[in-house]
């Protein structure tokens, strides 16, 4: 049945090209003909009578008889030009175009000559300065040059006006290779000479509105006396703190200072707050001492408070300014409270206290702070460490709270209104001390020197992993090294390793040795920090007593004989060396028991590029943060020193 299908079907011929061209083109062609045979106009109507009208007008007929034959003859041409067409445009399509396609070029705008002078401007107008056509050629006729065009004179012409054109461009708009700042008077810096110096020395602020750190003393806008003061204590120049601090105290802006040990915040602080009494009024009557200091500096020990009070006295010098300590502690074998609340009575404009002892005043009435305005926390995070925030709190609130700025940043301040300022400072600032800061501080402007936590670049860290039993004899090779001259300082973690280790220290007869420490009445612990010194002992062996804010000048050497809990107390504590500028050692020993900061400890020393001791950096401990699991990254719990 197939086969017989298949025998119907003429089976497929194969066709060249050429043939299946010439077929398409006959097939076309035959198409094209019928087409045009049925557009043909019908054949004239055979010899009939003519209509009426051509009846009566025989030439008329003969006109458009002659007229129609035109039409046709025309008609025919415009079908062979239409056919001869089509055959192109099939030719065309099939055997491909004879054309050549070149393509256009089409100039480019940017290929176009343009003129340097716009078509409607007059280039006929004689330059008047140079008394020439301005875009002509000069022509200098009879100078000897071809067409008297001088080409070496216009040229010449040419160079001056640019380099006139340049200078004056130059001047207008200080395009002079910039001088440094250093080399600038405040009102020729600019943004960038400001950038340039904040980065100079590390400077950076978080917060709105920030004024331009001062340059140096002369530009600090400090009183004259103020500034003799400053002169007097040897203060040739301001440090970074103090460059950043100061602008920011004399606006009344309140402040979190971050900077490293031995920076001289003391003064960042102590120098505005002194600005802002000497512009109030001094007490004349009774009465208004009794409504207490202007300003009050908060500190974590007793020593720290006394030393402020110190600083604060030397800067205050000639200005009439009462400075009163309160700390706690007895002397003499009296409290101290009858005999400071007898100075209080008597009037002051600075009161430096720790925070415990001052709230006991308040709360027997020795003392009031009714007009006090200005409060500093020196140590911060070491007084909210050591469980001082409520007594922190109680003194905070014992203030006006009249006298704070409105919450909202935006809001305008009275002119003749006196707000609370309020500083904190610190070389560490945790995130605990966020909580305060929120409560008490106002749109505050967060300074930081260097990086927040980290120890005095000035200090040579460096870490031994020893055994229990290897400690003393290295420390008294240490101590031998050191000599009768040189000062140092022996931390131990309690009372009675500080009192064991001064009396083993004695024994070797190596140096003259004092301790210090919580445990000794307030007379021993000045007796044996003034003793330190003033000379009369080169080594202090202290708990972390002495490790916040104890500024002695020249301490050569800081040994941890035990390791600190924490790594902010180390970093303080290592900071009691290499100060105000000048270099430090510190020697840790560090044995397996200390676990609790190896990871901290090891984060730091590779952050200051101090060597990790290999025992440090094998160790799983201190890969992980402690209370981290192992394998995701450790939480950011460290230095925090902002809370926006
Ligand atoms: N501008 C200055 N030029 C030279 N020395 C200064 C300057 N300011 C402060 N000092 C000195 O630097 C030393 C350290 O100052 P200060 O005790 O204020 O440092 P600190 O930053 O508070 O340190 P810490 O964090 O340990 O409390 C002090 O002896 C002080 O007299």
């Amino acid at each position: 049945m197939k086969r017989t299908l298949d025998a119907a079907e003429p089976s497929p011929v194969f066709l060249s090209r050429e043939k299946r061209q010439r077929l398409a083109l006959e097939r076309r062609q035959a198409a094209v003909a019928d087409q045009r045979r049925s557009e043909l106009p019908t054949p004239p109507p055979p010899p009939h009578d003519p209509p009426f009208s051509c009846r009566h007008y025989p030439d008329r007929h003969h006109d458009r008889r002659g007229r129609d034959q035109d039409r046709d003859g025309r008609e025919k041409d415009r079908a062979e030009r239409a056919r001869e067409k089509e055959l192109e445009a099939i030719r065309e399509q099939y055997l491909g175009g004879s054309k050549d396609k070149k393509p256009k070029t089409v100039a480019k705008p940017r290929d176009r000559f343009r003129f340097d002078w716009a078509s409607t401007d007059d280039t006929s107008r004689v330059d008047a300065v140079n008394n020439q056509p301005p875009h002509g050629a000069l022509l200098l006729y009879g100078r000897g040059f071809l067409a008297g065009i001088d080409r070496r004179e216009q040229k010449k012409a040419a160079a001056a006006a640019l380099h006139k054109d340049a200078a004056a461009t130059y001047d207008a708009l200080d395009m002079r290779v910039d001088r440094h700042w250093t080399d600038k008077r405040a009102e020729e810096m600019t943004e960038r000479d400001w950038r340039i110096l904040r980065e100079d020395f590390g400077i950076s602020y978080r917060g709105s509105r920030v004024p331009r750190p001062m340059r140096s003393w002369a530009e600090s806008g400090l009183g004259a006396e103020l500034l003799r003061n400053v002169d007097r204590a040897g203060y040739r120049k301001p440090t970074p703190i103090q460059m950043a601090a100061v602008p920011l105290g004399l606006q009344r802006r309140d402040v979190i200072g971050v900077a490293q040990t031995g920076s001289g915040k003391t003064a960042a602080f102590v120098l505005p707050m002194l600005a802002y009494i000497a512009r109030m009024p001094l007490p004349t009557s009774h009465s208004e001492a009794d409504e207490g200091p202007y300003a009050l500096v908060l500190a974590p020990t007793r020593e720290l408070a006394q030393q402020i009070e110190r600083e604060t006295v030397k800067l205050a010098a000639c200005l009439g300014i009462r400075v009163v300590s309160i700390v706690g502690g007895k002397s003499d074998g009296q409290s101290t409270i009858q005999k400071q609340a007898s100075m209080l009575e008597r009037g002051c404009e600075v009161i430096v206290a720790t925070p415990g002892r001052l709230l006991d005043c308040l709360e027997s009435r020795y003392a009031v702070l009714n007009r006090c305005s200005y409060v500093v926390l020196d140590e911060a995070d070491r007084m909210i460490d050591m469980g001082f925030e409520p007594q922190v709190v109680g003194v905070l609130d014992a203030m006006p709270s009249s006298h704070l700025k409105p919450e909202n940043a935006d809001e305008e301040l009275e002119e003749a209104r006196t707000y609370r300022t309020t500083h904190m400072f610190s070389a560490t600032m945790p995130p605990a001390v966020e909580r305060l800061a929120r409560k008490y501080l106002r749109n505050p402007v967060v300074v930081t020197v260097g990086s927040a936590g980290k120890a005095a670049d000035l200090v040579t860290q460096n870490v031994v992993m020893v055994k229990v039993q290897e400690k003393m004899p290295r420390l008294k090779r240490i101590l031998a090294d050191l000599g009768k001259d040189r000062t140092a300082i022996v931390f131990c973690n309690t009372k009675n390793s500080v009192e064991k280790l001064t009396h083993d220290v004695e024994n070797a007869g190596l140096c003259r040795v004092t301790a210090l420490h919580g445990g000794k009445s307030q007379d021993e612990r000045m007796a044996s920090l003034d003793g330190f010194r003033n000379g009369r002992f080169n080594v202090l062996v202290a708990t972390d007593l002495a490790a916040r804010g104890i500024d002695v000048p020249e301490v050569a050497h800081v040994i941890n004989y035990e390791m600190p809990s924490s790594i902010d107390l180390y970093t303080h504590r290592i900071g009691r060396t290499g100060r105000a500028g000048k270099k430090g050692l510190s020697t840790s020993f560090l044995t397996l028991e200390d676990t609790d900061i190896f990871f901290d400890l090891r984060q730091m020393l590779v952050q200051s590029n101090s060597p990790v001791p290999p025992e440090l950096a094998r160790h799983e401990t201190s890969k992980f943060k402690p209370g981290s699991l192992p394998g995701r990254p450790p939480r950011r719990n460290g230095t925090v020193h902002a809370y926006h």
